[in-house]
């Protein structure tokens, strides 16, 4: 495996009962690449990031991360500095302060209760504070969550990444629940931050223009197969076509 490859999913099978999420999957991903998984609904693309985050097991084939499989990430510290996971649901807790769940991203390093509750440390503070700048919500520390609106919850969810570090982010549908500008406003965020922090990012998105627009590689889920797998400026407008219509061409 080349150095630069941060994942390297060798042949991964997921069957859910009889039917078939993914088969035969392959690609490799190199460290800092920012990956959209597109794709018509039903094709694969959240069996494929849980898997990639460890909450389900493929039934074969490998998935290494730097070389190890993933049963070497069992310790909660190491496996957090690794990847780190943006929802849709944000996973915030809507009743506690802002900077509490920002805190949060230190999770792994402190243990639930202390990230949640702690606000001793006044360099993690500062850290806490300096990553709800970064993400435009310099005043928001204190202001109880879910008082926020859904594009500023993501931002807190994003500054909790800041606090996290880790090397790959896994986004599953991180603006389904937005409108357009905080959509974009949100996007436009994570990428250039993971730019920053020389992350890597596999976010899946219902929206290409969005797909296009923000990240370099392109891979498209059909029928738990890989469709195509291009950088983002190569994807034609009939591959797109082709990938969402119903039925398949004769
Ligand atoms: N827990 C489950 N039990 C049974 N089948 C499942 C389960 N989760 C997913 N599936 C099926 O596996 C296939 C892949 O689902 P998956 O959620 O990975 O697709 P997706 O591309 O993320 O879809 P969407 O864009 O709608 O979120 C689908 O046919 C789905 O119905």
């Amino acid at each position: 495996m080349s150095e630069k490859n941060i994942i390297e999913i060798n042949q991964i099978s997921k069957n859910y009962e009889r039917k078939i999420a993914l088969s035969s999957l392959s690609f490799v991903v190199e460290k800092g690449e920012l990956i959209a998984l597109i794709g018509p609904s039903g094709a694969g693309k959240t069996t494929l990031l849980n898997l990639l985050a460890s909450i389900l097991e493929a039934d074969s084939g490998e998935l290494l991360v730097d070389g190890k499989p993933m049963s070497q990430f069992s310790d909660q510290k190491k496996r957090a500095k690794k990847i780190g996971i943006i929802r849709q649901q944000f996973d915030l807790v809507g009743q506690l302060p802002v900077i509490h769940n920002v805190l949060a991203g230190r999770l792994a390093d402190w243990g639930f209760f202390k990230s949640l509750f702690n606000l001793f440390i006044p360099q993690e503070r500062q850290e806490a504070t300096t990553a709800l700048k970064r993400v435009g919500l310099p005043d928001k520390l204190y202001e109880r969550t879910s008082n926020l609106s859904g594009g500023e919850q993501q931002r807190v969810a994003l500054a909790r990444l800041l606090m996290q570090k880790p090397e790959i982010i896994l986004a599953d549908e991180p603006v389904a629940s937005l409108d357009p500008a905080r959509a974009d406003d949100v996007l436009d965020m994570l990428t250039k931050l993971a730019k920053e922090e020389h992350q890597t990012v596999i976010a899946s998105l219902h929206s290409v223009d969005y797909a296009r627009k923000y990240f370099t590689r392109l891979i498209a889920l059909k029928n738990g197969k890989l469709f195509f797998d291009l950088p983002a400026d190569q994807v034609t407008d009939k591959q797109l076509e082709e990938l969402y219509q119903l039925k398949e061409l004769s």
